[in-house]
């Protein structure tokens, strides 16, 4: 439906459909929005060292995360409140993942109820997870989302606090009449305010967040599900190998898309040294800035097993909702296909640390 040649121009065409908080609210990073831009950036500025004379008449573009075969390495980030973007929210983004055959990460702000995501669902749906101050809380929403189907958790640590998005406190952002972090709300009366206070965003959600946890509340996870865990938001190796002793099943390099510590590096920049650090013992993903697939190329090359997109999937939903969201994936897809057959890599398992150059190295 749309005429969207890239993820550019389906942003170009949401702003012009939705309103302009809404934009704002999705578009925006922290403070000086430095790292939004660097997240992007820094894609530009690796080069692709690419190979001839290879036989890629047949490329394959599947491979496997965490057991789960899918159709291509891009996952779909967990974004919050769907039905900002479209009517159908978060069940029209899950059926534009089954259509793709990829997974979706469902937000623990989604405006749409767990079971009825997962029903709509034809490939797996992980759950992204806060640790709420009150455990019981925290415990009965695992119960409740793996008895839903979702088949992992992604553990969201670096939120201690929600970022400063300047132009959500401007614009007096809240959630309109109807709309609410709904999963959160049989099991807590505050979760019916939840979002409909303007400009306080980050006041209204703050209930839902520990600014205490440590390393050892991912054991604590552990404990309580056997379901398995993917830290998101680990931007150093440090960090990475304390998650690994601590037992996840997965690293998500992610600075949470630029919207919480501004002048952090861009993710593809520290991804290296922590693909290093982590060598292979568990999977390694990244999201922040992905909108060609040729960022998909370099982020694999560098060490990510697969990727993940926020705002591009928010750009599609908000062009005719599931068809819009297959839009975004197709275009990335097809991006992707092409930098491999350039690049001389007929399958995913090609796709080496040699075809790029990194200019500077954080750590
Ligand atoms: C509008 C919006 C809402 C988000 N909501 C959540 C969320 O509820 N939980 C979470 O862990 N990350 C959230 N993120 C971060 C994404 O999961 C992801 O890290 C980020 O969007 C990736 O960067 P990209 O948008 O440049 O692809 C959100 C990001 C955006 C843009
Ligand atoms: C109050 C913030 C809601 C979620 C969100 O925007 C994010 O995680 O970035």
């Amino acid at each position: 439906m749309s005429d969207a040649l890239n993820i550019f121009d389906l942003e170009k065409l949401a702003k012009e459909n939705l309103p302009p908080t809404a934009y704002d609210y999705y578009s925006s990073g922290a403070w000086d929005e430095v790292t939004l831009r660097e997240n992007c950036n820094a894609f530009n500025r690796i080069q692709v060292h690419y190979k001839v004379m290879v036989d890629v008449s047949k490329r394959d573009l599947t491979t496997t995360v965490l057991g789960q075969k899918v159709s291509m390495p891009i996952l779909l980030a967990p974004t919050a409140f769907h039905k900002l973007a479209h009517p159908d929210g978060e069940v029209a983004t899950v059926r534009a993942a089954g259509a793709s055959n990829t997974i979706m990460t469902l937000s623990s702000l989604s405006t749409t109820k767990v079971e009825e995501v997962t029903a709509a669902a034809k490939s797996p749906v992980w759950f992204q997870l806060y640790i709420n101050k009150d455990r019981g809380f925290t415990r009965d929403l695992v119960a409740r989302v793996k008895a839903a189907g979702c088949k992992a958790l992604m553990l969201t640590v670096d939120t201690p606090e929600w970022g400063r998005r300047e132009r959500d406190v401007r614009n007096c952002f809240h959630l309109p009449p109807g709309l609410s972090a709904i999963n959160l709300i049989p099991s807590n009366e505050r979760g019916e305010f939840i979002g409909q206070h303007g400009a306080g965003m980050g006041q209204a959600f703050t209930w839902m967040l520990d600014p205490s946890l440590t390393w050892k509340d991912v054991e604590w996870l552990r404990s309580i599900t056997d379901l398995p865990i993917i830290v998101k938001g680990v931007c150093r190796p440090d960090d990475a190998e304390l998650a690994i002793q601590h037992g996840v099943s997965a690293v998500l390099v992610s600075n949470h898309g630029a919207r919480q510590m501004d002048t952090a590096p861009a993710t593809i920049e520290v991804l290296p040294a922590i693909a290093e650090q982590v060598a292979g013992r568990v999977p390694v993903l990244l999201d922040g800035g992905i909108r060609r697939g040729l960022d998909v190329f370099k982020a694999l090359a560098l060490g990510a097993t697969a990727v993940q997109i926020g705002r591009p999937v928010l750009w599609g939903l908000a062009n005719g909702g599931q068809q819009g969201v297959q839009t975004a994936l197709e275009l990335l897809r097809k991006e992707l296909d092409l930098a491999m057959a350039l690049a001389g890599c007929p399958d995913i398992a090609s796709i080496k640390r040699d075809f790029v150059k990194v200019p500077n190295r954080h750590f």
